[in-house]
């Protein structure tokens, strides 16, 4: 299984990352840093009905090769001009070619609250999320056993970031609640397994979500009536990579899928 492979793949970084990221040291450089942006904030506060997560995304394991003249800054600058409240970074090399040097560099340029999206399985990374300039970090329930989740979970709000906690079936959603920590929940419309795309789950997992909990949805997202349907089941946000990669003016691509800045209705 796929899911199973990227795993495997981020064990054996992490074992090169015990050898060059000293917890001690890293708590220290930390200290000295600016604090995060607030990318939880700025999903509440969003510039739209609906709020944006706009992602940063070269490759995909379901799609390969989705954007070839991939230019991470550029691409960013482009959101952030459209008016994307946060912008997602895919960091994982191997399977998204992604890098932790495109999220360096696009947090150099852009104001906008950075998630490093990538597969969290140990707590060094969350301390190398913080250093490489993230604002917040994604947990995927699906790769974490509950005390995991739970314990990266409070390592990241202690280190200044916020969590997006993402689910895709029913179980995964009752364990993130009975841990009762997360207050940003993304339901991922893809099954990480099969890769199928289903905005169904997003109406299914939203309807058992407590209020007070913001809810993105993620994955699959490429047209108006998409988004309509999304926020009809009660998305506050969503987060969109391959649509906006594979249009050449990303910038335009967001005032069609999502219209004008317009905070009105929020
Ligand atoms: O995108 C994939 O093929 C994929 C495969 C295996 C694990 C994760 C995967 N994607 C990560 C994501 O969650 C998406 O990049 C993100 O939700 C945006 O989705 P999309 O708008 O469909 O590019």
């Amino acid at each position: 299984m796929f899911l199973d492979r990227i795993v495997a793949t981020k064990r054996q970084e992490v074992d090169l990352l015990k050898q060059s990221l000293h917890i001690g040291r890293a708590e220290r450089e930390i200290a000295s840093l600016q604090a995060c942006r607030g990318f939880e904030q700025a999903l509440i506060g969003r510039n739209r009905p609906v709020g944006l997560i706009a992602e940063v995304k070269k490759a995909s394991p379901s799609k390969g090769l989705i954007r070839p003249d991939f230019q991470p800054v550029s691409l960013a600058h482009a959101y952030e001009e459209a008016g994307t409240d946060c912008i997602s970074v895919l960091t994982d090399v191997e399977y998204f070619q992604g890098s932790n040097d495109y999220l360096k560099m696009i947090r150099e340029q852009v104001r906008v609250p950075l998630l490093r999206k990538d597969f969290t399985i140990d707590e060094r990374q969350i301390y190398e999320a913080r250093l490489i300039g993230a604002d917040a970090i994604l947990l995927i329930a699906a790769i974490l056993t509950k005390s995991q989740l739970s314990d990266f979970y409070t390592l990241a709000r202690d280190l200044g970031l916020d969590v997006l906690v993402e689910v895709h079936n029913r179980p995964e959603l009752e364990t993130v609640l009975d841990i009762g920590k997360a207050t940003l929940v993304g339901v991922n419309n893809r099954d990480l397994k099969t890769f199928v795309t289903d905005l169904k789950v997003t109406e299914e997992l939203i309807a058992l979500m407590p209020q007070g909990v913001v809810a993105v949805s993620e994955s699959a997202i490429s047209s108006t009536d998409d988004v309509d349907f999304v926020r009809r089941a009660g998305a506050q946000a969503v987060l969109v990579g391959e649509h906006f990669m594979r249009q050449p003016n990303v910038q335009q691509a967001v005032h069609d899928l999502l219209g004008p800045i317009s905070k009105e209705g929020v």
